[in-house]
């Protein structure tokens, strides 16, 4: 098939030079962001959407360029082609950094005066708690917070906001944490910073889940982060191995001096490397039954709100599950 190209698409006309198909990209600092695909009624059913992307895809290859999958096309065909995952741009550092502050401060203005709300763990909650604690002193708000890892309770009350156990309070209004992969269900996955069980139990108790990302944590399907599994240290060694006949590829979360990492309850720590997880729910059941672990970083039908910061426009996207 012959695909005609100009700068930022490729596409297929018919001989009456009306459009048939086409994808769209916009290139900037050796970045492809492929933001549109189009396929006529016609031709659909005959994979010219995948064609079309193996334009682009030759293009990054031939130029060293990286691919941003924006499109829901363009995401779903990364999501599944390890081939592709290779050249997919990931952010840089900075660009990141941005988007986990714009993510941050968004989402700390739906808290409340009176409200008492969950805090997670990570650096996108880090810039959450500085937002939140400028509005408790500027708009003199009076609220309580449940922090779920010692970091985020000091950094909370250094900067001024009250925090109690979640032993001490009765409700919890809000949570606000972030994740590690969102997929296209809004299920995630959590716990890259060991913290999952503490984060569940609080998500749990709480009216109300927000969760802050950058956009690059917004994926077709989970699984290409390891997901974590916090498992009691007495006969983990039988744990890992049963893991490991299951295909389940455990890896131990080891320090750099091949320690392990202990969580908050003193427990260690599992990554899966699962690739993509087909069935999440199927998956969580297992894990649930599997005596020893503490808890997974699987966060099922968990959140309501998703702000996703972006370097231009923060987005707000409620939580509606298929
Ligand atoms: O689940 C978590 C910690 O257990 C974090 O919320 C998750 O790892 C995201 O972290 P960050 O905001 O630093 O990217």
């Amino acid at each position: 098939m012959d695909f005609q190209s100009e700068p930022g698409r490729f596409f297929l006309n018919d001989p009456s030079g009306k459009m048939l198909a086409e994808i769209k990209y916009i290139e900037s600092d050796n970045v492809l962001d492929v933001v549109h695909t189009f396929v006529d009624s016609s031709l659909r059913g005959q994979g010219i959407a995948g064609k079309l992307l193996e334009q682009v895809v030759m293009k990054a290859r031939e130029s060293g360029a990286m691919i941003k999958p924006s499109c829901s096309f363009a995401k779903a065909a990364f999501a599944t082609n390890p081939e592709y995952q290779k050249l997919q741009y990931r952010g840089d550092e900075a660009l990141i950094a941005q988007e986990k502050k714009n993510a941050g401060k968004r989402a700390a203005e739906f808290v409340e005066d009176q409200m008492t709300v969950g805090l997670g763990t990570g650096s996108t909650v880090f810039y959450l708690v500085e937002a939140l604690a400028k509005r408790v002193k500027n708009e003199t708000l009076n609220i309580t917070a449940v922090a779920t890892s010692s970091r985020t309770a000091e950094l909370a009350q250094k900067l001024g906001i009250t925090v109690k156990s979640l032993d001490e309070v009765d409700h919890l209004d809000l949570t606000i944490d972030g994740a590690d992969e969102i997929d296209a269900n809004f299920q995630g996955i959590k716990g890259g910073g060991g913290a999952q069980t503490l984060e569940k139990i609080v998500a749990c108790a709480s009216s109300k889940n927000i969760w802050i990302v950058d956009e690059f944590k917004m994926v077709y399907k989970l699984g290409n982060f390891g997901l974590p599994l916090e498992v009691i240290p007495f006969g983990s060694k039988e744990l890992f191995a049963r893991l490991k006949r299951e295909g389940l590829k455990p890896a131990w979360r080891l320090d750099e001096n091949k320690e392990h990492v202990l969580t908050h309850n003193h427990n260690y720590l599992i990554d899966l490397r699962l690739g993509l997880i087909e069935h999440p729910h199927l998956l969580a059941n297992w894990l649930d039954h599997q005596v020893g672990i503490v808890e997974h970083g699987l966060f099922l039908d968990v959140v309501d709100t998703v702000v996703v910061g972006k370097s231009e426009k923060t987005e707000v996207i409620p939580a509606i599950r298929r």
